[in-house]
């Protein structure tokens, strides 16, 4: 594996030089002795992923913007620290295995699995504050910063809260490396992993049918003798929004292989939409480490922006460093994604191009729900097939806020959710997320697309 040749940038910059940058989206901590303490306290841990996984994930990401692999992205808008439970992380890994498979199958690319799993607790918002029956608290940032109670005490910010985010997303990682390596990703078991629900839901029996695909497909390797270690675990990687210094600074280490500092909250980390100013403090700490990173462009991104930001993120031009994740919504991605992609592209620049139709496409229902319609989230994705398709170009991944259980947050796909049923199971802290059952049927539509039917 090439690991990236930047000697000269091994330097990091303090975290105060970091904030001395005017950083946005940060929490305000009261006790600058407590923040102190908890930074040590992180300096001090282990690291969560290791430097030579992160190259793999960036090689894997090079196949990608090669058009040889396609990159599935998924989980929670928010995780909590109460959601750390098996079932809660196994109900997710089990949908995205689950859609990797459909992917992988009925598309024949091999699937770059990413959860946005064991370190995405902290969100970016409109607003700092929140409002309620005329009473005004600091909104919520995700459970890295605050609690989700509206009380003066819950909404405080408390830089403790970014060790139990180590903590928690140990934790998270240490299931999922368990479950993806320790049998229940056999291909064998993908029947197990949806026998629940497919006997009362259309997309389920679809699944089912080829899962007996896919038995029959095993079963003749079985008899020539064929065994790829493959069917038994997969490969799997961690990702999250790069947001609060404080945690990502302190977990940013240098690796002892390769003199470079890695970011080992994660194997992936991507810069958002709200924070991807090219002078600004998160773009210039994720500059300066070899992790594979994201960025997220908007509809207000000019192609000038996105190549500005590929240089400064990626001046080596190493293969599966940088990913760009698209986010315009259905109505803007046929006419602001074009121009970006060409112009990219003609600027000799090859990147992984990846749609997240998620963002973009939110509303509120007149009951107050902050929701997004599935055929709004089908569209963007159709959008950007469209556009790739058209300019030659590799529509490489989607990236999508999903969890493994049969929650009601976003309206429409195959059961019709309304507008109502969303007061049933409304459970996110933050953005709605596709459900089990919508996020299977988006993989059997993006499949569609990917093999052109
Ligand atoms: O997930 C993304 C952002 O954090 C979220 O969309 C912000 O939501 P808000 O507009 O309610 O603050
Ligand atoms: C905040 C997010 O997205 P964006 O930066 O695109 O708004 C997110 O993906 O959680």
């Amino acid at each position: 594996m090439r690991v990236p040749a930047y000697p000269w940038r091994v330097s990091i910059p303090s975290l105060d030089d970091l904030h001395a940058m005017g950083a946005v989206q940060q929490p305000t901590y009261v006790d600058q002795s407590a923040r102190d303490a908890a930074v040590q306290t992180l300096r001090k841990m282990p690291p969560l992923v290791f430097a030579g996984e992160c190259d793999a994930l960036r090689g894997r990401l090079a196949d990608v913007a090669q058009g040889k692999a396609f990159l599935l992205q998924g989980g929670d808008c928010a995780e909590t620290f109460e959601g750390v439970t098996a079932e809660n992380v196994r109900n997710k890994l089990r949908v995205l295995l689950s859609m990797a498979v459909v992917l992988t199958y009925a598309a024949s690319v091999p699937v770059v699995k990413v959860g946005r799993l064991a370190g995405q607790y902290a969100k970016p918002r409109s607003s700092d504050t929140e409002t309620r029956d005329g009473v005004t608290l600091p909104a919520y940032r995700g459970d890295a910063v605050n609690g989700f109670d509206f009380t003066p005490e819950a909404r405080a910010h408390d830089p403790h809260r970014l060790v139990d985010v180590y903590n928690a997303s140990a934790a998270t990682l240490n299931l999922a490396r368990a479950f993806t390596t320790g049998g229940y990703a056999d291909l064998r078991q993908m029947h197990a992993w949806n026998t629940d629900f497919v006997k009362n839901s259309p997309v389920g029996e679809r699944y089912e049918r080829i899962g007996a695909d896919i038995d029959r497909a095993l079963a003749f390797m079985d008899a020539i003798g064929v065994d790829p270690d493959e069917f038994h675990t997969v490969d799997f990687f961690s990702s999250h929004e790069a947001l609060i210094l404080e945690y990502e600074h302190a977990l940013t280490r240098i690796d002892s292989r390769t003199q470079l500092p890695y970011d080992v909250s994660s194997h992936f980390v991507w810069i958002g939409e709200r924070t991807r100013q090219l002078d600004g403090a998160h773009v210039e700490l994720l500059s300066r480490i070899a992790n594979p990173i994201g960025v997220k462009l908007g509809p207000t991104s000019t192609a000038d922006d996105a190549i500005a930001l590929y240089e400064k993120l990626n001046p080596e031009r190493t293969p599966g460093k940088v990913t760009f994740i698209t986010r315009f919504g259905a109505g803007k991605i046929r006419e602001g994604l074009p121009n970006l992609v060409e112009k990219v592209t003609a600027a000799g620049i090859e990147v992984a191009w990846v749609c997240d139709p998620m963002h973009g496409n939110t509303f509120e229902t007149s009951n107050g729900y902050k929701t997004r319609e599935f055929d709004d989230v089908i569209d963007e994705v159709r959008g950007f097939f469209e556009v790739h398709r058209s300019l030659g170009t590799w529509p490489g991944g989607v990236h999508v806020e999903l969890t493994g259980d049969d929650v009601t947050e976003c309206v429409g796909g195959g059961a019709k959710l309304s507008a109502e049923d969303l007061t049933h199971r409304y459970e996110t802290l933050c953005d709605p997320r596709l459900n089990r059952a919508q996020s299977l049927e988006l993989a059997f539509l993006v499949a569609e697309m990917l093999s052109g039917h």
